[in-house]
């Protein structure tokens, strides 16, 4: 039986693939032009045609446009503080226990902040949003993949700042092209030789062999990596590595990366055994929820309640979480 909008809210759920600068509530991102000096559009209706992706987008380029208007407005610690606290309230209403929240803090010191003030802010909000809502969460950061080798190699120093908490794993983000792993290899080794856990995104440009890339320089899940539906000779060395793929069935539609709901691969790749995920990419720019990837997750394919609890069992296991949280959550999300 097909289950409700609200059963599927009620699920306990955990999230692995979120950014930050696409999720902030529209309410939120008022208070922060406001507070910026930034006009925007008064109309609701004008302003979500500025924040959401665009109807017409052909590609992961046109995706990410909605990320200009809002950037100019998260450059002080108190707009990242108060967006990581707006991030994890949606979350509450989402029944997420856990979230994994990903930015990079490169784009954020355009008002003088150091990186460390970046994640210092970020992760003040989440500590708050944990307080208030219950949700627990950690920071991963990501480099861009269009800066250079030593720019994405501060962010990843950063990890070795002691003073820096909840901060539990990299990523690569940004525009995607073929081929792009090997030009961050000296960076990707590095991070693996230190430990940090590693997911990158890759496989939303439809290049399957960015995705075995990435797991060959360390990444232990990847950031959305459908392509890898053209690669089905490849999902045994994922099942076996338990590599896990963090899908976002809204996002993966509008940056064409799958062209249609019905060719979306998700239970393709469940029912061979590969651990897959539910996540939004971008709450806003996407204009999802993780309660709207459920329903239709659950319309398209049938999905049962026993096939939601396997997913979130799944991005339990993947989770960056410390030993403290794992500890905490054990209970609901390993039966
Ligand atoms: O689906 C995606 N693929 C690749 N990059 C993305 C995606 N969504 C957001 N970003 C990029 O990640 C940066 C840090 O959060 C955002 O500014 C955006 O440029
Ligand atoms: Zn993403």
């Amino acid at each position: 039986m097909c289950l409700s909008r609200t059963e599927l809210n009620q699920l306990p759920k955990i999230e692995l693939h979120c950014h930050l600068d696409g999720s902030i509530s529209m309410a939120t991102i008022r208070v922060l032009a406001e507070k910026a000096g930034i006009s925007i559009p008064e109309a609701d209706e004008a302003l979500r045609l500025k924040i959401t992706a665009p109807e017409s987008a052909e590609s992961l380029l046109d995706y990410l446009a909605p990320f200009d208007f809002v950037l100019p407005m998260l450059q002080t610690q108190e707009a990242l503080e108060l967006a990581a606290y707006d991030l994890i309230s949606q979350a509450k209403a989402d029944h997420v226990r856990y979230i994994e929240v990903r930015f990079a803090p490169t784009l954020h010191t355009a008002g003088g902040l150091s990186l460390e003030q970046v994640v210092v802010a970020v992760t003040k909000g989440l500590a708050k949003g944990e307080a208030d809502f219950a949700v627990k969460s950690n920071a991963l950061l990501c480099g861009m993949r269009h800066e250079s080798v030593a720019t994405v190699m501060t962010v990843v120093d950063l990890f070795s700042k002691g003073e820096l908490t909840h901060v539990a794993g990299f990523d690569l983000a940004g525009g995607e092209a073929d081929g792009y792993v090997s030009g961050f290899t000296s960076v990707l080794e590095t991070v693996k030789e230190r430990g940090i856990p590693m997911t990158l995104h890759a496989g939303e440009c439809g290049c399957a062999q960015n995705v075995m890339d990435a797991i060959k320089l360390g990444a232990t899940r990847i950031g959305h990596g459908v392509a890898i539906k053209d690669m089905p000779d490849k999902w045994a060395e994922l099942i076996d590595k338990k590599i896990t793929l963090e899908m976002a069935p809204t996002s993966n539609i509008q940056t064409k990366a799958i062209d249609k709901a019905e060719n979306y691969p998700f239970k393709t790749l469940f029912d061979a055994g590969v651990r897959v995920t539910i996540n939004t990419d971008n709450r806003t720019v996407s204009d999802t929820t993780l309660t709207d990837e459920y329903v239709k997750l659950a319309d398209w394919l049938g999905f049962d309640e026993a096939v939601f609890r396997q997913v979130a069992r799944y991005a339990f296991e993947a989770s960056f979480m410390s030993p403290q949280q794992r500890a905490d959550l054990a209970d609901e999300f390993i039966k």
